[in-house]
């Protein structure tokens, strides 16, 4: 059974793929409640209120997979959680046209002092000459990001007949073309804007992309916006331009700090605030707790994800595809992974024939996953497989060949240690399943599957017979029984399977067998 701590308030209704789902169990509190076992922990869910720090996952050993019912992960240490394998989602535009109807909102609000008005209006007033306002018509807004959001900004700034500057690194031509807007670097932005409003992330290089020495560049009585997150516009460098009267004014929705508690923007009365307050509306909740509660639901089901931070994005259609390849390869990197128990300083890793199709990259990860598990300590899987090959100085390489050595495709991985290597070559047949082919030099051909057992061994008569004995012996039923060899009277292997995994004094009585070279334990 999953359990799912849904760390802040998300959405009842929108959980409902989680709560129908029968292998997962609910429980709705917060991370420093008392009463939550975070140790057994298998999802959390949260927004912005909970931050998701390296501390918390150190607590929380059983995480598998982080969700963000919003975009913004910056309340997400995802270097860390990738480093442990844990997959983070998010659910990037459920709440995008919420918070670009809330930026519209706040700069009609701003441009027309509809808080300051009504306030006063509250207070038994009625100074119609001190709200004084302006059009929204005819004017520059500089839209500074235009991604989900900044670009549903642009579209309804264009029916309200304001002239549309934009500035964004990432912007093609053609889109820009398409939205209508005028695509332009951040300098001329605050040359020219009558109003700036930010919708980039916050990353190191947008943390204070308008700071004082930007503010300088801008028209007075420019008016700024910030409904994205804190710290992109530099509160202090903004207080100080409304302070000395060169910023018209502002509205702002995001913090630094949320809550702000004491803030020196609010002593001014240009600057009208709401409380994070983009994605809060029925409609928005409702599509990210769906979208995150669907994708956690599909990850627990052993589906791919569709928005996920640290993972990449696979369809449906290809997964299926993918999907007998992935498994194959995970069980080549747990063969090799046994039966190479020294430090593997490579994997090379050739990939032929129909496989080649198809996203290679992500069997790799897999591959890795299945050669580091039983291995190390840290669960290793699509996530951090790269990483932790780095980690460990494992070169690992990946080729693409036409060889598939007579099977429709082919993969062939060899582990390098020191003073050996070791090849395995795996294979898929349509209608039987995967194959084992070849193993340390040796054609075979067996199932990877279940209690293994591979021995190498000279090719004399009676050494299959002295194992099959041993066996018998004590008890261990042998299920299945492949052979391979070179050439006669050199070396050979067998690679047999048991219905349970054999026991260390069997094997000890079978490596004491003459003719025996080399045994491996395999458990898949
Ligand atoms: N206030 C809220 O409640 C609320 C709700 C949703 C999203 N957000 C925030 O709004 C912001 C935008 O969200 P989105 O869904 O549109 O994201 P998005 O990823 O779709 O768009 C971000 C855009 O910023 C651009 N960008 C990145 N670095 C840049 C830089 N240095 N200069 C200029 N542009 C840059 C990217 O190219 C991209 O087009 C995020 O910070 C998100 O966290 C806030
Ligand atoms: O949880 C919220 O309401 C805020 C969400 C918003 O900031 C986001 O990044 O999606």
């Amino acid at each position: 059974m999953y359990r799912v701590l849904v760390a802040d308030a998300i959405n009842a209704e929108g959980l409902q793929p989680l709560l129908e789902y029968p292998d997962a169990v609910l429980i709705e509190k917060k991370v420093t409640d008392p009463d939550v076992a975070l140790e057994k922990i298998d999802a959390i869910l949260v927004r912005s209120a909970t931050t998701v720090t390296e501390e918390l996952l150190e607590k929380m050993p059983q995480l598998k997979i982080i969700a963000r019912a919003g975009v913004g992960v910056d309340n997400i240490d995802v270097a860390a959680a990738t480093k442990r394998g844990i997959v983070v989602v998010n659910a990037p535009d459920g709440n995008t046209i919420s918070t670009a109807e809330h930026t519209f909102a706040m700069m009609a609000a701003l441009m027309r002092n509809i808080p300051q008005a009504h306030g006063s209006v509250k207070n038994l007033e009625w100074k119609r000459n001190s709200f004084v306002g302006q059009e929204l018509y005819g004017k520059a807004l500089g839209i500074v990001g235009l991604g989900r959001i900044g670009s549903e900004i642009a579209k309804r700034a264009k029916v309200f007949g304001m002239n549309v500057l934009v500035f964004d690194p990432f912007l093609t031509k053609e889109r820009a073309k398409n939205l209508n807007v005028q695509s332009c670097t951040l300098d001329q932005i605050l040359e020219q804007a009558d109003i700036i409003t930010v919708h980039t992330p916050l990353t190191a290089e947008t943390k204070g992309l308008i700071n004082a020495e930007a503010i300088k560049k801008t028209k007075k009585g420019v008016f700024f916006l910030n409904c994205a997150r804190g710290g992109i516009l530099d509160e202090q460098a903004l207080a100080t331009y409304i302070g000395n009267g060169h910023i018209g004014g502002a509205a702002i929705d995001v913090f630094e700090v949320e809550p702000p508690g004491e803030h020196p923007l609010f002593k001014y009365d240009n600057v009208i605030v709401t409380p994070h307050l983009g994605a809060s509306t029925k409609e928005a909740q409702l599509n990210v707790a769906t979208q995150v509660a669907k994708e956690v639901r599909t990850y627990f089901e052993d589906k791919p994800v569709s928005n996920s931070i640290n993972l990449p994005a696979i369809s449906t259609d290809i997964y299926e595809k993918i999907r007998p390849f992935h498994n194959l390869s995970k069980q080549i990197g747990a063969i090799l992974s046994q039966c190479v128990k020294e430090g593997v300083h490579e994997l090379s890793i050739n990939y032929a024939g129909s496989v080649t199709e198809l996203e290679t990259s992500y069997l790799t990860k897999a591959l890795l996953s299945g050669f580091f598990k039983n291995r190390i300590d840290v669960h290793v899987n699509e996530v951090n497989a790269l990483l932790t090959a780095k980690e460990r100085a494992i070169t690992v390489g990946e080729k693409i060949s036409t060889n598939a050595f007579g099977y429709a495709n082919s993969i062939t991985v060899t582990a390098k240690v020191e003073d050996r290597q070791f090849t395995i070559r795996g294979t898929y047949i349509d209608h039987y399943g995967p194959r084992i082919v070849f193993m340390n030099g040796f054609n075979i051909d067996f199932l990877p599957e279940g209690n293994l057992l591979y021995v190498q061994h000279m090719d004399r008569p009676g050494v299959i017979g002295r194992v099959g004995k041993i066996l018998g012996d004590q008890s261990i039923n042998i299920a299945t029984m492949q052979v391979g060899r070179k050439r006669a009277g050199g070396e050979a292997i067998m690679v047999l399977s048991f219905d349970k995994s054999l026991d260390d004094a069997s094997l000890d009585l079978l490596q004491k067998l003459d003719d025996i070279v080399l045994l491996n334990r395999i458990h898949l």
